[in-house]
């Protein structure tokens, strides 16, 4: 059978690793697919690096719409990233008649509904792997693997750059700034790195996955977005304390009248495995009412892991391109016309657990007006640490844990608690999750 042409729209980092995948691993991929996979022409801005990389193996020129206007080429790899140009080619490519892998989990979470629309009326594919936790089969595992199962919740370390970036700082004891330089170097980095250590990211990555699970369409403008910046040393301290490690999680769960969506950092117990990811790598939780709890691993961002997401993709579709469209799997799991109208919960009525840090002056009654105030609000307290004031400090800081409460009245209580003169700082908020 006569090979699949691909088209390439971008050979940076991702471009790059699936240009040297597919050529390396040739035979493999063939034997897999049932034809040969060929990159037959590509397109990058910077013509001279992306020729270093393509050699004469394939045509390589500056202007993507050559390579959409391409009659021979099947399927599309959009490789540049972003909102801007990657939507009108992507559209542009799907309007051709191409199927369309892509790794831009930015252009999905923000634009899916109107690109899956188009690709659906056009009877093409659009297939995305790469976007969510690279090179994890995450999208297929949620999408097929556990199709029999209501989903009830997933949680995942889903950004490389900033749990590297944890990582690092706690074990090595490096500053935020200089593990940031280094996981750039390293191409984990988007091109704008304040999407990953600002949450957007990984917001966009639970946004795409909480569609899958729950069949409802993107919505990432109803995302909660949370990222490392605000996150201090002390806190990462005190939550080993008391037995947590501190990670950027993204977490979509499902409640009676709606879903979470949120991005923020978040305790996990120490001993969950999900707590010892360490570095670049990436991992998902995910709790179907069938299987129980399920946990991918493996790496999430850089060249030849992300490749493997995008390889992957380009067999499925070479394996589907001539059956019915009908028999394919819809883009986001559920079909269509069996989407879910579940609202996204607005913050103030998600349900969890809270770690709050008071700067408190150390004297007489202070815990207890503290106490009052949550008790108040029917919050329950799960564990009190209070650090040893220094000899001469008239201040200290009181560590509490609740139990799992609805966000409204943890908002109302630290209003009221912010309010007391014994307290003197802004009151430290972080979610806890036990994950289990
Ligand atoms: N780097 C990773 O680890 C990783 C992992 C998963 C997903 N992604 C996603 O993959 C995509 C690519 O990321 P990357 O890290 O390879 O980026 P990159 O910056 O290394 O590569 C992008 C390439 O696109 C080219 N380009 C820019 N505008 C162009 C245009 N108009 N026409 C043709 N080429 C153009 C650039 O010259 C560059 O070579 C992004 O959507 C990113 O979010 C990256
Ligand atoms: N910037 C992303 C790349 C992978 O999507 C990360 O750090 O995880
Ligand atoms: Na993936």
């Amino acid at each position: 059978m006569k090979a699949i042409k691909v088209g390439l729209l971008g050979i940076g980092t991702v471009g790059g690793g699936t240009f040297q995948v597919l050529r390396r691993n040739q035979d493999e991929i063939r034997g897999r697919a049932g034809r040969a996979i060929e990159i037959a022409m590509v397109a990058d801005l910077d013509v001279e690096r992306a020729r270093a990389i393509v050699g004469d193996a394939c045509p390589v020129v500056t202007d993507a719409r050559q390579v959409i206007a391409n009659p021979e080429i099947d399927i599309v790899v959009e490789l540049i990233g972003g909102y801007g140009v990657a939507k009108t080619l992507v559209l542009e490519a799907i309007a051709a008649g191409k199927h369309v892998v892509t790794a831009n989990k930015a252009l999905l979470a923000v634009h899916g509904t109107e690109i899956f629309a188009a690709a659906h009326a056009k009877g093409v594919m659009v297939a995305f792997e790469a976007a969510v936790a690279g090179g994890i089969p995450i999208i297929k595992a949620l999408r097929e693997g556990l199709t029999a199962n209501r989903i009830e919740w997933i949680a995942g370390i889903i950004n490389g750059t900033t749990n590297f970036i944890l990582s690092e700082m706690r074990s090595k004891g490096l500053d935020f700034a200089t593990v940031l330089k280094e996981a750039q170097r390293l191409g984990y980095a988007e091109a704008d790195p304040t999407f990953d250590i600002e949450g957007v990211d990984a917001a966009h990555k639970a946004t795409i996955m909480s569609a899958i699970a729950f069949g409802i369409p993107v919505q990432f403008d109803k995302a909660h977005v949370e990222g490392i910046t605000q996150l201090q040393a002390a806190d990462i301290k005190y939550a080993e304390q008391l037995g947590y490690r501190i990670k950027l999680l993204g977490i979509a769960r499902r409640r009676d009248t709606g879903v979470e969506l949120r991005v923020h950092p978040t305790l996990i117990p120490a001993h969950r495995l999900i707590a010892n990811v360490e570095g670049a790598m990436n991992a998902v939780v995910v709790q179907g009412d069938a299987v129980g709890t399920t946990l991918y691993y493996g790496k999430g961002a850089g060249a030849e892991p992300t490749a493997s997401a995008v390889v992957a993709d380009l067999v499925d579709i070479t394996r589907l391109a001539t059956a019915d469209p009908e028999h394919r799997v819809p883009h986001l799991a559920f079909r269509p016309d069996a989407m879910s109208d579940l609202p996204i919960l607005p913050m103030e009525q998600v349900h969890s657990a809270y770690y709050l840090r008071l700067r408190v002056a150390d004297e007489a009654g202070v815990l207890s007006r503290i106490t009052t105030i949550l008790a108040e609000h029917d919050i329950s307290i799960d564990a009190v640490l209070q650090r040893e004031s220094a000899e001469g400090e008239r201040q200290t800081d009181l560590i509490i844990l609740t139990h799992d409460t609805q966000e409204r009245r943890v908002n109302q209580a630290l209003a009221q608690m912010q309010g007391l003169p014994s307290v003197l700082a802004p009151i430290v908020r972080l979610r806890k999750e036990e994950l289990a």
